[in-house]
C-alpha cells in the first residue's frame, strides 16, 4: 500500500460510516461537558408575561404628566398574581420580578417618586416601557435555543433549567481503548528490570486526549512485542471498544507486529502510510463498527497522529463538527522546513494587535520522540508537503490545541 498525502488520508478518515450518533439520557446536572443530541426548543415565551425588573410603581407612562398618581393600598410582590389592574390616574407599587399588572405599561422606580396623601409624585419621569421585561425577551416559544452538537457548558445548564428540562438526551461517549505496545516499556508502577526500559508515556497521553475530547476511556495498559501477546491485546481491546487506539510496532523493524496482526484479526486497512512528519507509519483500519488506529511508538508521533486521526472521529461519533479549530498566523521567525513531507510542528501561538503570531521559543528541534514541546499550551502548525524553508512574515495555519 503506497503513502498518501495528508489531504488524502483525512478524506478517507471522514468518509468512514461512524453510524448515528447513540443517544442516552442524563439528569441535567450530569450533562455538564457532554453533547448535545437533540435541539433544546422553548416550549413557552420567556418571560410569559410583562414582568417588573425594578422596585417601583406600575403606571400608564402618560399619566407622569398629571400632579399625581393615586397610590392603590395593594402591593404588587414577585411571585404574586398582579391581579388589580391598573387604570389611567394610578399606581400600583410592584418589585422586582413581579407579574406587570393588566393596563400598565411602565414601571416608575422607587427613587423616581415621593410618597405624599396616598399618592405617587413623579420627580423624575422615564420613557414609555421602562424597567419592564417584555413578553419573550429572552425567547420565544417554538426557537432552537441550542441546536444538537453543542458541547454543553455553564449556559446551556441553566438555560435548559429554565426551561424544566429534567433528563438531557446526549451522545454516548464512544469507548475508546489505549493500549502500549513495546517489550521495551513499563507500565506505571512495574518494576525495572534493566536499564534499557523506558517508562510509557503515551497510553496516558492518549488517554487524557480522548477523555478532554468526551471519550470514556478504557485503559489497556502495555503489550510486549511479540506476535501472540499483540494478539491476544488487540483481541481484548475490541472485546471492549468502539475505537482501539495502539502505540508502537508499525513501522519496519522484525519486532513490529502491530501493522501484520490487525489485518490478521479480520480488520479491512483504510490506509498504512502517510507522508507526514511526525506520524508517517501511521494505520488505520475498520472492523465492522470498530476502528483501529495503530499510531508509530514515539511519544510526540502518537500525540500528534491521535489529535489528527483519532480527534476527528471521536468528534463525529458524539455528532460534532470533526475539524480542527485551525487559525491563520504570521510566521514571528523563519522555519527550517527540510523534509518533503507535511509536517506538523509544536510552536507558540499568541495574539498581538489582532493578528495571530507563531514562534518556537523554547521549542526543541523538531524530534519525535520530545513530548515536552507539547507544554504550556502549544499549538501544532502545519506545513505542506510542497513548502520548503519558510521566511518570517509568511502566513501558515495553525491548529489550536486549547479546543479539543
Ligand atoms: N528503518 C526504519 N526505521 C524506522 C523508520 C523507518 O521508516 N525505517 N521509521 C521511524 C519512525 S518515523 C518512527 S515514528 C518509528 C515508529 O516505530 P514504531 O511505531 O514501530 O514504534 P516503536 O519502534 O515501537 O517505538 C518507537 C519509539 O517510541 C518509544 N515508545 C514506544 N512506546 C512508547 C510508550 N508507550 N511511551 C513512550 N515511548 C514509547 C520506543 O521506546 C521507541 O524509542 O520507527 C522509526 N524507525
Ligand atoms: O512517524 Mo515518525 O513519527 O515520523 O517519527
Amino acid at each position: 500500500m503506497s503513502f498518501l498525502s495528508y489531504t488524502e488520508s483525512v478524506d478517507r478518515l471522514l468518509s468512514l460510516d461512524t453510524g448515528r450518533v447513540r443517544v442516552e439520557k442524563v439528569a441535567l446536572p450530569d450533562a455538564l461537558g457532554r453533547m448535545l443530541a437533540e435541539h433544546i426548543v422553548a416550549d413557552e415565551d420567556y418571560p410569559r408575561h410583562p414582568t417588573a425588573s425594578m422596585d417601583g410603581y406600575a403606571i400608564v407612562a402618560a399619566d407622569q404628566s398629571q400632579g399625581a398618581i393615586a397610590l392603590s393600598r395593594s402591593d404588587n410582590p414577585a411571585g404574586s398574581d398582579g391581579r388589580e389592574a391598573v387604570r389611567s390616574g394610578m399606581a400600583v407599587k410592584t418589585f422586582t420580578g413581579a407579574k406587570m399588572p393588566e393596563g400598565a405599561d411602565t414601571l416608575i422606580p422607587i427613587e423616581n417618586v415621593t410618597v405624599e396623601n396616598g399618592a405617587i409624585r413623579i420627580d423624575t419621569p422615564v420613557r414609555e416601557g421602562f424597567s419592564v421585561r417584555p413578553v419573550g425577551e429572552s425567547y420565544f416559544e417554538g426557537e432552537i435555543l441550542i441546536p444538537a452538537g453543542t458541547a454543553i457548558g455553564y449556559a446551556e445548564i441553566g438555560v435548559m433549567a429554565g426551561l424544566n428540562r429534567v433528563m438531557i438526551p446526549v451522545a454516548r461517549r464512544p469507548r475508546v481503548g489505549v493500549l502500549s505496545t513495546g517489550s521495551e516499556i513499563l507500565d506505571l508502577g512495574e518494576r525495572e528490570r534493566t536499564d534499557s526500559q523506558i517508562r510509557s508515556s503515551n497510553n496516558y497521553t492518549l488517554a487524557a486526549l480522548a477523555q478532554s475530547a468526551g471519550a470514556e476511556v478504557v485503559q489497556l495498559g502495555t503489550a510486549e512485542d511479540d506476535r501472540q501477546s499483540i494478539t491476544a491485546a488487540f483481541e481484548n481491546a475490541l472485546e471492549c471498544s468502539d475505537i482501539v487506539v495502539s502505540t508502537g510496532g508499525v513501522s519496519v523493524g522484525d519486532y513490529d507486529f502491530v501493522k501484520d496482526v490487525v489485518p490478521a484479526l479480520g480488520a479491512t486497512v483504510i490506509f498504512k502510510g502517510v507522508r507526514m512528519k511526525p506520524g508517517q507509519h501511521v494505520m488505520v483500519a475498520q472492523r465492522g463498527n470498530q476502528f483501529i488506529l495503530a499510531l508509530p511508538g514515539f511519544a510526540y508521533s502518537s500525540t500528534v497522529t491521535f489529535i489528527l486521526y483519532a480527534l476527528p472521529l471521536i468528534r463525529k461519533m458524539l455528532g460534532r463538527d470533526p475539524g480542527h479549530t485551525i487559525v491563520e498566523a504570521t510566521l514571528a521567525e523563519p522555519f527550517n522546513k527540510r523534509s518533503n513531507k507535511s509536517e506538523f510542528t509544536t510552536c507558540n501561538l499568541r495574539l498581538s494587535e489582532g493578528k495571530y503570531l507563531v514562534d518556537f521559543e523554547e521549542k526543541k528541534a523538531a524530534s519525535s520522540a520530545v513530548l515536552t514541546n507539547m507544554l504550556d499550551n502549544a499549538a501544532l502548525m502545519i506545513t505542506d508537503e510542497s513548502d520548503g524553508p519558510l521566511d518570517a512574515g509568511t502566513v501558515v495555519r495553525v491548529i489550536r490545541l486549547d479546543r479539543l
